[in-house]
């Protein structure tokens, strides 16, 4: 007997969405049933693109139109790709179609977008996850384990977190993370969706008390009716006296820093989004020891390294394909998980007030539960 399989569907010949079929096709829970685009060409091309990569058993059926897919009753589940200026109308069309919606990030263009999006899904009782890779690594759950024990960072006081590339000329000038119609957000959106949600797993969720955020740059594509963020920093206060800072940019080269700081120690990793090539993924935490003895200064590194067995793509146990394994699980068993929307809204809670606030020249903004 076969095992039942979530069905997939893909809204958008999306680039993310070529690695996303590898994905799907790692997962073994999974398969993709067929990939809608706006042209029937494209989602042809993209099916033969993916089948030279990673070619898969039964060829998807290519989908003219994004409505045509979600009319299919072949379809469990939708993955949506699609600019984030477009996912409100096409998430809640999926989900009164009836199909699970995984969203990319960011999911919204507003707080109240996203809720209008949420509600949906409950409404039509399908589960609503977004694409945030790391989420679904296990190393995640060895970084819960190290800060939860106090004896590692004592108590927390203060985090930080880059995400960041140095766009070329093409991206500058073509990519929809510039245009103000499809990617509002800017380098927010794209990488500070990333940032926001380390500060909230750091701190198990909790929303922080107050937020603040400073526009460093700005650009808009020539056909953006207005400039989007190409720079940014935020600050978050927590209550007890924690605070979290992130920068987002698409104006310095690759980085992917989260430093968590403690009374007795700090913690360390430079890959947090996309891991570095390997079968290892890593983080450190340094207890640093100085030393004075008269004339003699040292400063001893103390330095522990924790290593975690998992390939960083293309691979069963990578974390893309976790997510989507995961997701296809939900599906399967008919249990909806509140935790996945309810990590999202949060995350667009902290992002809008951040931007809001630099909007307001970096005035403090209050958030409420
Ligand atoms: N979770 C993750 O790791 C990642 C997430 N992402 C997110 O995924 C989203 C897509 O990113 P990416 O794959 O780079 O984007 P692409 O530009 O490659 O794809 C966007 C797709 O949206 C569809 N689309 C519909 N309307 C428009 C329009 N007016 N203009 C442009 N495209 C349109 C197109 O599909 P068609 O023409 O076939 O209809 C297009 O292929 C982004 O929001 C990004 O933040 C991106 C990379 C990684
Ligand atoms: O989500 C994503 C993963 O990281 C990329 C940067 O390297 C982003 O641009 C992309 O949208």
């Amino acid at each position: 007997m076969t095992e039942k399989k979530c069905r997939w569907g893909v809204l958008g010949a999306a680039a993310i969405a070529m690695k996303n079929w590898d994905s799907i096709r790692n997962s073994g829970n999974g398969q993709v049933v067929a990939i809608a685009s706006r042209s029937k060409e494209r989602s042809e091309a993209f099916i033969d693109a993916c089948q030279l990569s990673r070619p898969v058993a039964e060829r998807p059926d290519a989908v003219e139109g994004y409505q045509a897919l979600l009319d299919r009753d072949d379809i469990d589940a939708v993955y949506i790709p699609l600019p984030t200026g477009l996912r409100k109308e096409w998430v809640i069309k999926a989900a009164q179609a009836g199909k699970h919606v995984m969203c990319e990030k960011p999911c919204a263009v507003s707080v109240s977008d996203l809720n209008e999006m949420l509600d949906a899904c409950r409404e039509n009782d399908v589960q609503f996850m977004d694409g945030v890779m790391y989420m679904h690594s296990k190393r995640l759950a060895a970084l819960r384990d190290v800060i939860d024990d106090e004896n590692n960072l004592g108590q927390l006081r203060r985090i930080q977190t880059h995400f960041s590339f140095c766009a070329p000329d093409e991206f500058i000038q073509n990519n929809i993370r510039v245009s103000s119609d499809l990617e509002p957000q800017g380098c927010v959106g794209d990488l500070g969706w990333y940032t926001i949600r380390m500060c909230l797993f750091v701190m198990n969720y909790q929303l922080p008390k107050t937020v603040s955020g400073r526009q460093l740059g700005e650009h808009g594509r020539a056909d953006s009716p207005n400039p989007v963020p190409m720079e940014f920093v935020g600050e978050l206060q927590f209550d007890g006296g924690v605070s979290a800072g992130f920068y987002n940019s698409f104006r310095t080269e690759h980085q992917q820093l989260v430093h968590v700081s403690g009374t007795k120690g700090n913690l360390q990793l430079h890959d947090f989004v996309l891991p570095y090539f390997g079968n290892e993924l890593g983080f450190e935490v340094n207890k640093p020891v100085f030393n004075v003895n008269g004339c003699e200064f040292v400063m001893e590194r103390h330095r522990t390294q924790h290593t975690i067995a998992e390939y960083s793509n293309n691979a069963p146990d990578a974390q893309e394909v976790n997510l989507f394994r995961n997701f296809s699980n939900i599906v399967l068993s008919g249990e909806i998980d509140p935790f996945w929307p309810e990590a999202s809204l949060k995350t667009q809670i902290v992002m809008d007030a951040c931007l809001a606030s630099a909007r307001q020249g970096g005035a403090t903004i209050e958030l409420t539960e």
